[in-house]
């Protein structure tokens, strides 16, 4: 079996992108954030506190025939960033791009922060990473991938983010015609349930390739791409007028200054990410002050290779034994 489904930026600067999934029966249609980075599948609910919900679709199991509780268990997660959410948790039929999953665990928000109530497009998460992230105790759930394996044609899901424009994600088969020439191949440590791999090195515009292992995590659910120190003052030392702001918590720059590409390597591929991808957002909206797409990863003890980097290639999450992680051009 195999699904296809859009991946639809949230807002005018790709700082997420969301999936319509179906849920329990009659089907009740909610806009998820599939994230490679965290293994819960967590939704806005009729059981969300109506002052934590601003427009968003929410998910009521009592209108689905199909929905059971799972007593007695509850969940708890927090993000890099901050955001959090927490509460219980129901099985239901859950679908994507026409891939059914009969018994999904479908964990339902009494509790979300801020930054999730802010968005109103955004209706929960459903995480892509490894199960062993999951949250729900007492006992872990799995997350749709992995429940869905043994009906898909192929142990894979497929990635296609695009820059300012609709996606898709895959699942079950690798799409010949959304990828040109070979898909570059590298090894995935499941570790610590993260799609871990590393790059091969990097370049700064047309400046010479730096052959050095950079390991990190390739995370739909992050906006940016956070590298080392080292590597992101090169690329920034190319940038007339910019800095890296505490006040802004990261490196700005003119929004009018030419930004360089940036390239990284998978194996012996060359993935080159445009200037404008990395020219990220206004710090406001009548700002002439332009926020990195590329960041400094030293306070987070390790790499994410988020959306900024994954919208320039096609990617697959390849769930063969051992895992590994695919990209192409595109
Ligand atoms: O926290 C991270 N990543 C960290 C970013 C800083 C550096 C460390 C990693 N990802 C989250 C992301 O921010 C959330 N957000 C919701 C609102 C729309 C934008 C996305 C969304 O929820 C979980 C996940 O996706």
């Amino acid at each position: 079996d195999t699904g296809s489904a859009a991946a639809i930026p949230i807002n005018e600067v790709d700082i997420a992108y969301v999936t319509p999934v179906t849920v329990g029966t009659p089907p009740q249609t909610l806009m998820l954030d599939l994230d490679t980075g965290s293994s819960d599948l967590w939704v806005f609910s009729s059981l969300t506190p109506s002052s934590q919900v601003r427009g968003q679709d929410i998910y009521t199991p009592a209108n689905s025939s199909t929905s059971k509780l799972l007593n007695g268990h509850t969940w708890s997660i927090r993000y890099g960033d901050g955001s959090g959410s927490r509460g219980t948790v129901y099985l239901d039929t859950l679908a994507v791009g026409g891939l059914e999953v009969k018994s999904q665990a479908v964990q339902t928000a009494q509790e979300v922060s801020s930054s999730f109530t802010q968005e109103q497009s955004l209706d929960g998460l459903m995480g892509l990473g490894f199960s062993t992230l999951n949250t729900v105790r007492p006992s872990s759930q799995l997350t749709f991938f992995d429940n869905a394996r043994p009906s898909l044609d192929e142990e894979v899901f497929t990635a296609d983010l695009k820059y300012h424009a609709t996606g898709s994600y895959d699942f079950g088969f690798v799409d010949r015609a959304k990828y040109t020439g070979n898909i570059s191949y590298t090894a995935v440590t499941e570790s610590p349930g993260y799609w871990t791999h590393s790059l091969s090195g990097y370049a700064v515009g047309s400046g010479a390739f730096q052959t050095t292992r950079l390991s990190g995590i390739s995370d739909t659910g992050t906006t940016l791409l956070y590298l080392p120190t080292a590597v992101v003052t090169a690329y920034y030392r190319q940038v007339q007028g910019a800095q890296n702001s505490q006040y802004y918590g990261g490196y700005v720059f003119p929004c009018s200054s030419s930004l360089p590409t940036f390239t990284f390597g998978i194996e012996e591929a060359r993935f080159t990410i445009p200037a404008s991808y990395i020219n990220y957002t206004r710090i406001s909206p009548t700002s002439t002050t332009c926020y990195g797409g590329l960041q400094s990863s030293s306070g987070l003890g390790i790499n994410i290779f988020g959306d900024v980097a994954l919208k320039a290639a096609f990617v697959v999450f390849s769930g063969t034994n051992p895992p590994r992680i695919g990209f192409a051009h595109k």
